[in-house]
């Protein structure tokens, strides 16, 4: 689970970095928040707003937002853009049906000026189930040229 902070201690030359998770609802968000904080897999219910963690890694402190992901929620996550460092795109590798949502999510995200300096990590969440899409077929899927790591919560 460090990998994923070192991943990201290396790219920032600052020592206090905001990263800021979205992603379709049940996508795996809190389950990673909860992971990464009490290296815990814990019961989650579906987020009204926000959870924020911080994390010490290293040098880097790292203040992980987590933003409420249902479709009435999602106009709110503009709110959180300014001044991220990165944000972690999660996504639900099990849910065929909705990758054309999730594309669409995230081109709303990409395209938006707020964002423009900031590094955009795609999380391939729920590698662990049979039916998963990989990350070549979701990069495939999404038809955007970027960077996707596979993760499951074990
Ligand atoms: N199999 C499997 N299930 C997972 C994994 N990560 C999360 N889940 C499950 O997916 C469901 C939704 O997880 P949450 O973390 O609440 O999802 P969320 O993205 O925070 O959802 P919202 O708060 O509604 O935006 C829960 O039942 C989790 O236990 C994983 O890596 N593998
Ligand atoms: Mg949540």
């Amino acid at each position: 689970m460090g990998n994923l902070f070192s991943w990201f201690e290396n790219m920032f030359s600052t020592k206090n970095a905001t990263i800021l998770m979205v992603g379709l609802d049940a996508a795996g968000k809190t389950t990673i928040l909860v992971k990464l904080k009490l290296n815990e897999i814990g019961q989650t219910q579906p987020t009204i707003g926000f959870n924020v963690e911080t994390v010490q890694y290293r040098n880097v402190t790292f203040h992980l937002w987590d933003i409420g992901g249902q479709k009435r929620l999602r106009q709110l996550w503009k709110h959180y853009y300014e001044g991220c460092n990165a944000v972690i795109y999660v996504v639900d590798s099990n849910d065929r049906n909705r990758i054309t949502e999730a594309r669409e999510e995230l081109e709303n995200l990409i395209t938006d000026p707020l964002l423009r300096e900031a590094t955009l990590l795609v999380l391939c969440n729920k590698q662990d189930l049979p039916h998963k899409l990989t990350p070549a077929e979701i990069v495939d899927a999404f038809g955007f040229r970027i960077r996707a790591l596979p993760f499951s919560r074990q």
